[in-house]
Protein backbone atom coordinates (compact mmCIF):
# COMPACT_ATOMS: atom_id res chain seq x y z
CA UNK A 1 0.00 0.00 0.00
CA UNK A 2 1.15 3.41 -0.60
CA UNK A 3 2.39 5.56 2.11
CA UNK A 4 0.06 7.56 4.10
CA UNK A 5 -0.98 10.96 3.43
CA UNK A 6 0.87 12.99 6.35
CA UNK A 7 -1.57 16.12 7.59
CA UNK A 8 -0.16 18.61 10.11
CA UNK A 9 -2.68 20.06 12.94
CA UNK A 10 -1.89 22.89 14.75
CA UNK A 11 -2.43 22.21 18.55
CA UNK A 12 -4.76 24.17 20.68
CA UNK A 13 -7.69 26.80 19.75
CA UNK A 14 -7.93 25.07 15.99
CA UNK A 15 -7.71 21.69 17.24
CA UNK A 16 -11.42 20.50 17.94
CA UNK A 17 -12.87 22.30 14.62
CA UNK A 18 -10.17 20.50 12.69
CA UNK A 19 -11.07 17.25 14.31
CA UNK A 20 -14.85 18.08 13.69
CA UNK A 21 -14.05 18.59 10.26
CA UNK A 22 -12.25 15.54 9.38
CA UNK A 23 -14.79 13.73 11.14
CA UNK A 24 -17.62 14.90 9.19
CA UNK A 25 -15.97 13.76 5.85
CA UNK A 26 -16.32 10.76 7.61
CA UNK A 27 -12.98 9.77 9.14
CA UNK A 28 -11.97 7.93 12.35
CA UNK A 29 -10.78 10.09 14.72
CA UNK A 30 -10.35 7.94 18.04
CA UNK A 31 -6.89 7.70 17.84
CA UNK A 32 -6.41 11.46 17.31
CA UNK A 33 -9.15 12.15 20.29
CA UNK A 34 -8.20 9.41 22.45
CA UNK A 35 -4.52 10.51 21.89
CA UNK A 36 -2.81 10.85 25.14
CA UNK A 37 1.15 11.88 24.91
CA UNK A 38 1.23 10.09 21.23
CA UNK A 39 2.03 12.62 18.86
CA UNK A 40 1.73 10.87 15.30
CA UNK A 41 -2.01 9.10 14.69
CA UNK A 42 -3.04 7.14 12.50
CA UNK A 43 -6.81 7.38 10.87
CA UNK A 44 -8.20 4.05 10.74
CA UNK A 45 -9.35 2.84 7.27
CA UNK A 46 -8.15 5.89 5.80
CA UNK A 47 -4.65 6.12 4.20
CA UNK A 48 -4.11 8.80 6.50
CA UNK A 49 -1.74 9.78 9.55
CA UNK A 50 -2.40 12.91 11.78
CA UNK A 51 0.72 14.96 13.38
CA UNK A 52 -0.09 17.62 16.54
CA UNK A 53 2.43 20.13 16.75
CA UNK A 54 2.61 24.46 17.31
CA UNK A 55 1.55 26.28 14.67
CA UNK A 56 4.72 27.72 13.31
CA UNK A 57 6.17 24.07 13.49
CA UNK A 58 3.18 22.89 11.11
CA UNK A 59 4.68 25.25 8.68
CA UNK A 60 8.34 23.75 9.13
CA UNK A 61 7.27 20.34 8.92
CA UNK A 62 4.91 20.85 5.46
CA UNK A 63 7.77 23.03 3.95
CA UNK A 64 10.24 20.48 4.71
CA UNK A 65 7.87 18.21 3.03
CA UNK A 66 7.93 15.95 6.25
CA UNK A 67 4.20 16.19 6.17
CA UNK A 68 2.20 17.04 3.08
CA UNK A 69 -0.40 18.50 4.69
CA UNK A 70 -1.70 21.07 7.39
CA UNK A 71 -3.57 22.76 8.68
CA UNK A 72 -2.41 26.46 10.01
CA UNK A 73 -3.80 29.86 11.21
CA UNK A 74 -3.59 32.61 8.44
CA UNK A 75 -1.26 34.74 11.29
CA UNK A 76 1.17 32.32 11.21
CA UNK A 77 1.07 32.18 7.42
CA UNK A 78 1.35 35.88 6.95
CA UNK A 79 4.17 35.53 9.77
CA UNK A 80 6.61 32.88 8.61
CA UNK A 81 5.59 33.44 4.92
CA UNK A 82 6.92 30.08 3.06
CA UNK A 83 7.50 28.24 0.44
CA UNK A 84 4.06 25.73 0.06
CA UNK A 85 0.45 26.11 -1.48
CA UNK A 86 -2.47 27.16 0.14
CA UNK A 87 -5.14 25.75 -1.17
CA UNK A 88 -8.22 25.98 1.02
CA UNK A 89 -10.00 28.72 3.43
CA UNK A 90 -11.39 26.59 6.32
CA UNK A 91 -13.94 28.91 7.73
CA UNK A 92 -13.05 28.36 11.11
CA UNK A 93 -10.47 29.39 13.72
CA UNK A 94 -12.10 33.20 12.44
CA UNK A 95 -10.37 36.22 14.25
CA UNK A 96 -8.64 39.28 12.50
CA UNK A 97 -5.15 41.16 13.42
CA UNK A 98 -5.79 44.77 14.30
CA UNK A 99 -3.67 47.78 15.48
CA UNK A 100 -5.03 48.61 18.75
CA UNK A 101 -3.77 50.98 21.84
CA UNK A 102 -5.48 52.58 24.65
CA UNK A 103 -8.89 53.99 24.76
CA UNK A 104 -9.40 57.16 23.42
CA UNK A 105 -5.19 57.38 22.32
CA UNK A 106 -4.66 59.19 18.37
CA UNK A 107 -1.82 56.79 17.31
CA UNK A 108 -1.30 58.41 14.52
CA UNK A 109 -0.95 62.33 16.17
CA UNK A 110 2.63 63.52 16.92
CA UNK A 111 6.25 62.99 14.82
CA UNK A 112 7.85 60.70 17.01
CA UNK A 113 9.17 56.89 15.99
CA UNK A 114 6.09 55.17 17.48
CA UNK A 115 6.94 51.58 19.18
CA UNK A 116 4.59 48.56 17.61
CA UNK A 117 4.83 45.30 20.24
CA UNK A 118 3.70 42.48 18.93
CA UNK A 119 4.22 38.62 19.15
CA UNK A 120 3.53 39.28 15.14
CA UNK A 121 6.92 41.39 13.78
CA UNK A 122 6.50 40.35 10.23
CA UNK A 123 3.27 40.95 10.29
CA UNK A 124 3.63 44.66 12.02
CA UNK A 125 6.33 45.65 9.94
CA UNK A 126 4.72 44.85 6.97
CA UNK A 127 1.78 46.55 7.97
CA UNK A 128 3.89 49.95 8.67
CA UNK A 129 6.14 49.52 5.80
CA UNK A 130 2.98 49.46 3.20
CA UNK A 131 1.72 52.77 4.76
CA UNK A 132 5.57 54.20 4.72
CA UNK A 133 5.64 54.64 8.42
CA UNK A 134 8.94 53.98 10.76
CA UNK A 135 8.18 51.94 13.85
CA UNK A 136 10.13 50.38 16.28
CA UNK A 137 8.99 46.93 16.44
CA UNK A 138 9.04 44.89 19.83
CA UNK A 139 8.37 40.99 20.22
CA UNK A 140 6.71 40.06 22.90
CA UNK A 141 5.72 36.33 23.79
CA UNK A 142 2.01 36.73 25.25
CA UNK A 143 -0.68 38.95 26.83
CA UNK A 144 0.80 41.51 24.35
CA UNK A 145 -1.95 43.81 25.68
CA UNK A 146 0.24 44.59 28.51
CA UNK A 147 2.54 46.58 26.77
CA UNK A 148 0.83 49.44 25.86
CA UNK A 149 -0.74 49.44 29.57
CA UNK A 150 2.91 49.45 31.06
CA UNK A 151 3.56 52.38 28.40
CA UNK A 152 6.48 50.30 26.79
CA UNK A 153 4.36 50.55 23.39
CA UNK A 154 1.99 53.09 21.81
CA UNK A 155 0.36 50.43 20.08
CA UNK A 156 0.52 46.43 19.26
CA UNK A 157 -0.36 44.20 16.21
CA UNK A 158 -2.48 41.37 17.67
CA UNK A 159 -5.28 38.93 17.34
CA UNK A 160 -8.62 40.11 17.90
CA UNK A 161 -11.41 37.67 18.27
CA UNK A 162 -14.03 38.65 20.71
CA UNK A 163 -12.81 42.18 21.40
CA UNK A 164 -12.95 41.38 25.08
CA UNK A 165 -9.35 40.97 26.37
CA UNK A 166 -9.34 44.45 24.28
CA UNK A 167 -12.31 45.94 26.47
CA UNK A 168 -11.31 44.83 29.78
CA UNK A 169 -8.16 46.27 29.96
CA UNK A 170 -9.24 49.61 28.43
CA UNK A 171 -7.91 49.27 25.05
CA UNK A 172 -9.63 49.73 21.50
CA UNK A 173 -9.08 48.75 17.79
CA UNK A 174 -7.37 51.43 15.88
CA UNK A 175 -6.95 50.17 12.53
CA UNK A 176 -7.78 46.19 11.30
CA UNK A 177 -5.02 44.68 9.81
CA UNK A 178 -5.64 41.66 8.57
CA UNK A 179 -8.98 39.23 8.77
CA UNK A 180 -7.73 35.45 9.96
CA UNK A 181 -9.24 31.84 9.36
CA UNK A 182 -7.44 28.19 9.33
CA UNK A 183 -6.22 27.38 6.18
CA UNK A 184 -5.19 23.64 4.52
CA UNK A 185 -1.51 24.34 3.43
CA UNK A 186 -0.10 22.12 1.10
CA UNK A 187 3.80 21.00 0.53
CA UNK A 188 4.54 22.14 -3.36
CA UNK A 189 6.43 18.46 -4.24
CA UNK A 190 3.65 16.39 -2.56
CA UNK A 191 1.32 17.87 -4.69
CA UNK A 192 2.91 16.56 -7.78
CA UNK A 193 3.53 13.72 -6.36
CA UNK A 194 0.26 13.05 -4.60
CA UNK A 195 -1.87 15.19 -6.77
CA UNK A 196 -4.57 12.25 -7.01
CA UNK A 197 -4.85 11.78 -3.33
CA UNK A 198 -4.74 15.35 -2.22
CA UNK A 199 -6.92 16.40 -4.81
CA UNK A 200 -9.61 14.23 -3.75
CA UNK A 201 -9.08 14.94 -0.11
CA UNK A 202 -9.79 18.89 -1.12
CA UNK A 203 -13.20 18.07 -3.25
CA UNK A 204 -13.88 16.14 -0.13
CA UNK A 205 -13.60 19.13 2.05
CA UNK A 206 -14.91 21.65 -0.28
CA UNK A 207 -18.22 19.77 -0.16
CA UNK A 208 -18.29 19.42 3.08
CA UNK A 209 -17.75 23.41 3.53
CA UNK A 210 -19.84 24.20 0.84
CA UNK A 211 -23.04 22.25 2.91
N1 LIG B 1 -8.64 34.54 20.13
C1 LIG B 1 -7.64 33.97 19.48
N2 LIG B 1 -6.39 34.19 19.89
C2 LIG B 1 -5.33 33.58 19.29
N3 LIG B 1 -5.46 32.77 18.21
C3 LIG B 1 -6.69 32.54 17.74
C4 LIG B 1 -7.83 33.12 18.35
N4 LIG B 1 -8.91 32.68 17.68
C5 LIG B 1 -8.45 31.87 16.71
N5 LIG B 1 -7.11 31.79 16.73
C6 LIG B 1 -6.29 30.96 15.81
O1 LIG B 1 -5.83 29.83 16.57
C7 LIG B 1 -4.44 29.58 16.29
C8 LIG B 1 -3.81 28.83 17.45
O2 LIG B 1 -3.89 29.62 18.59
P1 LIG B 1 -3.43 29.04 20.00
O3 LIG B 1 -3.69 30.16 20.97
O4 LIG B 1 -4.03 27.73 20.23
O5 LIG B 1 -1.88 28.81 19.81
P2 LIG B 1 -0.69 29.86 19.87
O6 LIG B 1 -1.11 31.17 19.26
O7 LIG B 1 0.49 29.15 19.28
O8 LIG B 1 -0.55 30.13 21.40
P3 LIG B 1 0.29 29.36 22.47
O9 LIG B 1 1.67 29.93 22.31
O10 LIG B 1 -0.42 29.80 23.71
O11 LIG B 1 0.19 27.88 22.17
C9 LIG B 1 -3.88 30.98 16.00
O12 LIG B 1 -2.69 30.87 15.26
C10 LIG B 1 -5.02 31.63 15.24
O13 LIG B 1 -4.96 31.28 13.86
O1 LIG C 1 -10.48 39.24 21.30
P1 LIG C 1 -10.36 38.12 22.30
O2 LIG C 1 -11.49 37.14 22.17
O3 LIG C 1 -10.22 38.64 23.70
O4 LIG C 1 -9.07 37.26 21.93
C1 LIG C 1 -7.83 37.87 21.69
C2 LIG C 1 -6.79 37.47 22.68
O5 LIG C 1 -6.52 36.06 22.57
C3 LIG C 1 -5.14 35.86 22.22
O6 LIG C 1 -4.34 35.65 23.32
P2 LIG C 1 -4.13 34.19 23.94
O7 LIG C 1 -5.33 33.80 24.74
O8 LIG C 1 -3.73 33.23 22.83
O9 LIG C 1 -2.95 34.40 24.94
P3 LIG C 1 -1.56 35.13 24.73
O10 LIG C 1 -1.86 36.60 24.79
O11 LIG C 1 -0.73 34.69 25.86
O12 LIG C 1 -1.00 34.72 23.38
C4 LIG C 1 -4.74 37.18 21.55
O13 LIG C 1 -3.32 37.39 21.60
C5 LIG C 1 -5.50 38.19 22.37
O14 LIG C 1 -4.82 38.51 23.57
Amino acid sequence: MEKPLRIALTKGRLEKDTIGLLESLGFDCTAVREKGRKLILPIRDANLEVVLAKAADVITYVEHGVCDMGVVGKDTIMEMNGKFYELVDLGFGKCKFALAGKKGDDFYAGIGVKTIATKYPNVARAFFEAKGMDVEIVKIEGSVELAPLLDLANGIVDIVETGSTLRENGLEVFEDVAPISARLIVNTVSLKLRQAQIESLIEKIEAQLNK
